[in-house]
């Protein structure tokens, strides 16, 4: 496979005297399926933010497409391609399921429509944000309400916004979090049509989506990488079943 897009060397952060990162080094190959998985408090979700920008690293660097992103701002590290998944409540409810995608699309890239005029550069926003939609399996919850959606759709919808960003990397954190079965399962089906087209970094706890999506799976555990690797090997490994005991079952 080709470069990676993301590569972590030595990452380390503390929250006082609890290490929640502990010398990470990590690789997400371009058009990778990446997933991050481990027990509670492993530090997932610290690392994420890491990368994303909510949080800074103690040490260590965060390469984003051979640039050193380690210490540019939110924003910054967007217009160079990462999109973290809105989260729920970044959905306006009155606006409609397409606007909300087209507000996405428009707040990342306004200034390559600048050369539009008004009436075009709204047909090219709403095609855009169409396609995104229909990519997510939303195409015929366009006109509805953002907050009629299920809760399932409304994390469809979150993957649309972020996909109208055209991310280089898109960091998903937990996506089937409070998802019924079905819906979990149109989710990883929906994630499994990105694949090849996106590169998608994701933290899961429901292991038969991570198992049956991931191309790599990284697993953490005290802040750590204790195993790394394809889905059957990661399944066997007697380190990571030792890890998951009490936990979630591996598939
Ligand atoms: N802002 C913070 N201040 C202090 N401690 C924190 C902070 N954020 C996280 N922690 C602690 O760091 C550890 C790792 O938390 P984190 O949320 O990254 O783990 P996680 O693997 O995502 O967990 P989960 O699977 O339960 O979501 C936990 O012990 C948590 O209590």
């Amino acid at each position: 496979m080709a470069d990676p897009i993301l590569e972590l060397a030595g990452l380390r952060k503390s929250y006082g005297a609890l290490t929640v990162t502990d010398g990470v080094n990590l690789a997400v190959k371009t058009g990778a399926i990446h997933a991050i998985i481990g027990p509670n408090g492993a530090g997932k979700t610290t690392l994420i933010n890491q990368i994303g920008g909510q949080a800074a690293p103690d040490a260590g660097t965060i390469i984003l497409d051979g640039r050193d992103i380690t210490g540019l701002p939110i924003h910054a590290r967007s217009h160079l391609g990462l999109a973290r998944s809105f989260q729920i409540t970044n959905v306006l409810p009155g606006f409609s399921t397409l606007d909300n995608v087209a507000v996405a699309a428009q707040a990342h890239a306004g200034h390559s429509f600048r050369f539009f005029r008004s009436v075009a550069r709204e047909t090219a926003l709403t095609e855009k944000a169409m396609a995104c939609l229909e990519t997510v399996g939303l195409a015929d919850r366009a006109l509805i309400r953002a907050g009629a959606l299920s809760h399932g759709e409304k994390r469809a919808l979150e993957i649309a916004m972020a996909l109208a960003t055209e991310p280089k990397l898109l960091l998903l954190d937990e996506p089937m979090a409070g998802t019924t079965h079905e819906e979990t399962a149109r989710l990883t089906e929906t994630l499994e049509a990105l694949r090849g087209r996106f590169t998608i970094l994701l933290v899961e706890h429901d292991m038969a989506a991570v198992f049956a999506l991931a191309d790599t799976i990284s697993v953490l555990v005290y802040g750590r990488v204790i195993a790394e690797g394809a889905p059957d090997a990661i399944r066997t490994d007697p380190e990571v079943r030792a890890a998951y005991l009490g936990e979630e079952e591996i598939p």
